[in-house]
């Protein structure tokens, strides 16, 4: 908000002006009533163009005032959004998991929406309401100072209702947001996970699952609903008392002097003006605190720094794709002990490294890292003789690519996503990555060939054409080191041939790693790693690992069982 000086300058004009407005009214039209009891025609002629061009300054002033704290309401949101968004892009793995995707999800979208009705809010009322409240307090107190203890009881049974409705009213506020924050999630999750929905089932409990937590939302939607319904009729109550009193005591008072009529009118308006202040005034508030936790929750994003950090003016350029594990130890965030421990190997640019390993024995986390995607605890990990804690970003990104297991296409084209391996990719490079992915054939059979349609995550492709898609971006930047993630598990044993052939022939200078289930995938490796429970059991070519490794034996002697099955 600062950044928009000349918004907030005109708001607090146009504030001053409106509630300038809110203040004469009531004194005008109190004039005009004496005026009527004096049967003065020209003042009162006079007094009521005087009361229309207030009511109409004070009209237009508003109407400016709230095109004004829109605007702002919106830039400010609008920049909110935009630094959020890119700083969630600088995120590692690490600072996402913690947050989680849904709950980064949710504070992009609903929490800067309370920011953004905040700042509507502070801009209309945060100045108006105390200065018309206490305006209108000394008004009304020097209109008809008798009644003073009119206003004192006014002010009284207006705070009670307020605190008490509104801090009940806040609380049930608060259980609707989590509550729609739950029904969303259920939503999501449920939209993202249909088709196992279907196939096991279970549209029934999840229907149930998503009307437990509607459910909830309805019943504090119901509460809050009832609390207004009563809000309402007792402030007419309590406004209606108070008119009544004013009225009751002041017939004495206007037996002896006539002019208390038109200061009636005024004294009850200003009555109002102070019921209406407090009530708006325990409204923002009970808003204001829950739109101040939503800042904080974005404030927490922007204010995150990214576990991975780079050196972008003294990093080191990688220059081959020699790569090193020195005594290497990774935890995750919140887990209890490491997933990699004491890892070291060497891999000279050029060769085949195959990671092998029963289930969460570490081989995508190795896969990650060499990628950069977290950071050693103990240990270093370099690649071309520079620790990677050293390295440039973009450098470091084109240097190493990644196939991650699961293969994630963007919405856009084919063309679109390939260039996320290289930006200035052309037909050619494309052409020739397709072919060493394999993935060439199916995409001259779309109509479009490269700039044919990717749908969202790449739902109108099979899961085999999504993995020779990701092979074939990660391929296309001929990166000086290759991670294969278990990325060719849905192709058939043919194709699966045929890429390692063509990644042995077209990117013979890459290193290249292939972590794989099946040992199937790795026998011709120039080198094998073989993890058990985070540690590197055994390292060497299949003939070695044979004769010597019991653990690499084993995995090799039930796949090969299998086979033979
Ligand atoms: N993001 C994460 N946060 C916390 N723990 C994790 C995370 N990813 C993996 N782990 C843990 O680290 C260990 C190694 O996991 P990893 O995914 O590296 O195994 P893997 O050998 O690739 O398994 P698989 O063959 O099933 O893919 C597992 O115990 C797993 O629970």
């Amino acid at each position: 908000m600062k950044e928009k000086k000349s918004y907030l300058l005109g708001s607090l004009l146009l504030t001053i002006v409106i509630v300038t407005s809110q203040l004469w009214q009531p004194k005008v039209l109190q004039n005009i009533f004496i005026a009527i009891g004096n049967d003065d025609k020209d003042a009162v002629m006079t007094l009521g163009v005087k009361l229309l061009a207030i009511a109409a300054m004070g009209l237009l002033a508003g109407v400016a005032n709230t095109l004004i704290s829109a605007g702002m309401a919106r830039d400010v949101s609008a920049s909110l959004r935009k630094d959020g968004f890119e700083k969630i892009q600088t995120f590692s793995f690490s600072n996402i998991e913690k947050f989680s995707t849904g709950n980064l999800v949710v504070r992009l979208t609903n929490d800067i929406t309370q920011v953004q009705n905040l700042v509507m809010m502070i801009l209309q009322t945060l100045l108006r309401i105390p200065i018309l409240f206490v305006g209108s307090f000394i008004l009304a107190m020097m209109t008809l100072p008798q009644l003073w203890w009119i206003i004192i009881l006014l002010v009284v049974l207006v705070l009670i209702t307020v605190v008490g409705l509104f801090g009940v009213m806040g609380k049930h506020f608060g259980m609707i947001q989590k509550n729609l924050d739950s029904v969303n999630g259920i939503a999501k999750e449920n939209l993202a996970g249909i088709r196992v929905v279907k196939s096991f089932v279970q549209e029934e409990a999840e229907a149930e699952r998503f009307e437990e937590v509607s459910n909830k939302l309805t019943k504090h939607t119901i509460i809050v609903g009832r609390l207004f319904s009563i809000m309402i009729p007792t402030f007419t109550l309590i406004s209606s008392v108070a008119i009544a009193c004013t009225l009751f005591f002041s017939a004495d008072l206007a037996r002896v002097d006539l002019e208390v009529i038109g200061k009636l009118q005024s004294f009850i308006q200003y009555l109002m003006q102070i019921m209406m202040t407090i009530i708006i005034g325990g409204m923002m508030t009970m808003m204001a605190s829950r739109a101040f936790v939503s800042l904080g929750r974005i404030k927490e994003i922007l204010e995150t720094e990214s576990a991975i950090t780079f050196d972008e003016e003294n990093g080191q350029l990688i220059e081959n794709g020699d790569v090193s594990f020195n005594n290497v130890t990774f935890q995750y965030d919140g887990d209890e002990r490491p997933s990699l421990e004491n890892i070291t190997f060497d891999a000279k640019h050029g060769e085949v490294v195959g990671v092998v390993g029963a289930t969460g024995a570490g081989k995508s986390t190795l896969a990650q890292m060499i990628a950069r995607m977290y950071d050693p605890n103990e240990g270093s990990i370099e690649i071309g003789h520079v620790d990677l804690r050293n390295t440039k970003k973009e450098n470091l990104r084109e240097s190493v690519a990644l196939v991650l297991q699961k293969a994630i296409l963007f919405s856009g084209t084919i063309a679109e996503n390939l260039r996320h391996g290289k930006k200035d990719a052309d037909c050619d490079d494309m052409v020739n990555a397709s072919k060493i992915a394999q993935a060439k054939e199916f995409i001259d059979r779309q109509v479009d060939t490269y700039s044919g349609v990717v749908e969202e995550r790449g739902a109108n492709f099979s899961g085999g054409q999504k993995q020779r898609l990701s092979i074939t971006r990660g391929v296309i930047g001929k990166p000086k080191v290759l991670v294969l993630d278990d990325s060719t598990s849905a192709l058939d044993a043919k194709s699966e041939k045929l890429v390692k052939e063509a990644l042995a022939k077209e990117l013979d200078d890459t290193t290249t790693f292939i972590v794989a289930q099946k040992i199937s995938s790795v026998v011709q490796a120039d080198k094998i790693l073989v993890l058990d429970d985070g540690k590197l059991v055994a390292q060497g070519t299949h003939k070695e690992l044979v004769a010597t490794s019991p653990v690499y034996r084993e995995i090799y002697d039930t796949q090969k069982g299998k086979e033979v099955e």
